[in-house]
């Protein structure tokens, strides 16, 4: 789904965020990105959705070179990657359908469409008498759950998140994160970037640590090992 060959990213003021990074994240994967502060954990994920351009190397992405694409194949690419953020991104003035429903109308979905999906992927979500609500009269928990509907009505290949239960309560963490495994199982890939060293070393998945733009250690099944 993803390769990365010998990548480097250097930003314009000369700090090189990612080193000569070789990486494969297969289809169907779930993986952890650990590392501490300035690791280059953002940079990764910002090369995958082509929001910064790797200085040297190739980022490959469902078999397609993303320094290739053209400007009109980027919507494509964001299409097929669903964000979900530590502090949710959702629209202040629109209740939880309205959000669902404007990612469907930025990728020109129709009415119908959207009236058949919103209410399906608000209840996967376990929102379904929550549709009508404004994220300020939502818990975190059910704003995070927003956000993953919204990363996920457009289907799409995969789901990159950024410390998702940063922001989250242990008990509502681990909600939220029982909800990715079952999005997991159901076939989308995800990519998840995260301090919670708990939920890593309980669910036992692939684990990538990343050390001044290096990967330091790649393991599956692996745990999380004072990368704060
Ligand atoms: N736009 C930018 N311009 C210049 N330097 C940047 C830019 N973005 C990030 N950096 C630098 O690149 C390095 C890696 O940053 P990055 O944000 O990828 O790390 P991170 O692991 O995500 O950190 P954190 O956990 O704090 O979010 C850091 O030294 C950072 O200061």
């Amino acid at each position: 789904m993803i390769q990365f060959y010998n990548v480097s990213k250097v930003y314009e003021n000369g700090v090189k965020a990612i080193s000569d990074l070789t990486l494969h994240i297969r289809k169907g994967e779930f993986a952890f990105v650990v590392g501490p502060s300035g690791a280059g954990k953002s940079t990764l994920i910002k090369l995958i959705c082509r929001e910064v351009l790797p200085t040297r190397g190739q980022v490959m992405f469902n078999g397609r070179n993303i320094l290739r694409m053209k400007p009109r194949e980027v919507p494509y690419l964001r299409r097929k990657i669903g964000m979900v953020f530590q502090d949710f991104r959702l629209l202040p003035q629109k209740t939880a359908a309205e959000n669902v429903a404007f990612a469907l109308e930025i990728t020109g979905a129709s009415r119908r469409e959207i009236k058949r999906l919103v209410p399906a992927v608000l209840e996967q979500v376990g929102l379904k008498d929550k549709a009508d609500l404004l994220p300020a009269q939502m818990s975190g928990g059910e704003q995070q759950r927003v956000g993953i509907a919204r990363a996920i009505v457009n289907n799409p290949l995969m789901i990159i998140a950024d410390e998702p239960t940063g922001n989250l309560d242990p008990d509502t963490s681990w909600e939220i994160m029982n909800l990715f495994q079952e999005i997991n199982r159901r076939g989308t890939t995800i990519l998840m970037v995260t301090h919670a060293s708990d939920i890593v070393n309980s669910l036992k998945k692939r684990v990538i640590a990343l050390q001044n733009g290096i990967i330091v250690r790649d393991e599956e099944s692996g745990v999380y090992r004072g990368e704060s």
